[in-house]
């Protein structure tokens, strides 16, 4: 099942080795804030994270990822559009190759040089992998970065890629808060969806915060500095790694806020 986002193997092609791709409840999709409901039942997000349960960081190919340990109730989600608690399993990021493009999310067409993804998975099934197969399984914030300053709490994740340059490469990351990378307000929009890549699974609950957090143009360049290939490959820049917006097939969206 080797998939990308190339001409050959990229989001136009997934279908063919999971046809889920054309399911009922896809991700990303575009939010149309005018066409989203305030629902008034949506309690506040509530996020608990221990930086020590931050273990590593990995290229893996497609994205790079934090990953957390997820054995315990150290760091989860709860409230919002869930019920019960959620726990975080890892992080990771969607760019482009350029600012005008990158995030996967879009807002009213809009789209962010970048989408950071927050995954957490519900503590009512055993593992990961079990939740990532149900409908209620997976529970994913999403936070769109925009161009502005330099942004410092960012700044310790990106000094960790020098090491994480190819495919495959993983090292030691531990001892950081990713509420730090949160923006001020947690005002949100929800929706049920998938993930966005192979297997596009439709077990997600989308959370996406409203308010944006900042990247600088030299910040973007750090991202842009990885590589979807292993050493020893041809190299290929890892960038443009995000799945357009699919269609919403009736879906309703809600906000957190008026
Ligand atoms: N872009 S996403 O929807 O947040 C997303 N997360 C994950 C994830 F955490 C996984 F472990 C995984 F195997 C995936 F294929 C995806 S895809
Ligand atoms: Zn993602």
């Amino acid at each position: 099942h080797a998939w990308g986002y190339g001409s050959n193997d990229g989001p136009e092609k997934w279908a063919e080795s999971f046809p889920i791709a054309n399911g009922p409840r896809q991700s990303p999709i575009d939010i149309v804030p005018t066409q989203a409901q305030n629902d008034p039942s949506l309690k506040q997000l509530k996020l608990k994270y221990d930086p020590a349960t931050a273990k590593g960081i990995l290229n893996n190919g497609h994205s790079f990822q934090v990953d957390f340990t997820d054995d315990d109730n150290s760091s989860t989600l709860a409230g919002g559009p869930v019920t019960g608690i959620y726990r975080l399993r890892q992080f990771h990021f969607h760019w482009g190759s350029s600012d005008d493009k990158g995030s996967e999310h879009t807002i009213a067409g809009t789209k962010f040089p970048c989408e950071l993804h927050l995954v957490h998975w519900n503590t009512k099934y055993p593992n990961f992998g079990e939740a990532a197969s149900k409908p209620d399984g997976l529970a994913v914030v999403g936070v769109f970065l925009k161009i502005g300053s330099a942004n410092s709490r960012l700044q310790k994740v990106l000094d960790a890629l020098d090491d994480i340059r190819s495919k495959g490469r993983q090292t030691t990351f531990t001892n950081f808060d990713p509420k730090t990378l949160l923006p001020a307000s947690l005002d949100f929009w929800t929706y049920e969806g998938s993930l966005t890549t192979p297997p596009l699974l439709e077990s997600v609950t989308w959370i996406v915060l409203k308010d944006p957090i900042s990247v600088s143009p030299a910040q973007m360049a750090k991202f842009r500095s990885l590589l979807f290939t292993s050493e020893g490959e041809a190299s290929s820049c890892m960038v443009d790694n995000f799945r357009p917006p699919q269609p919403l097939k009736g879906r309703k969206v809600r906000a957190s806020f008026k």
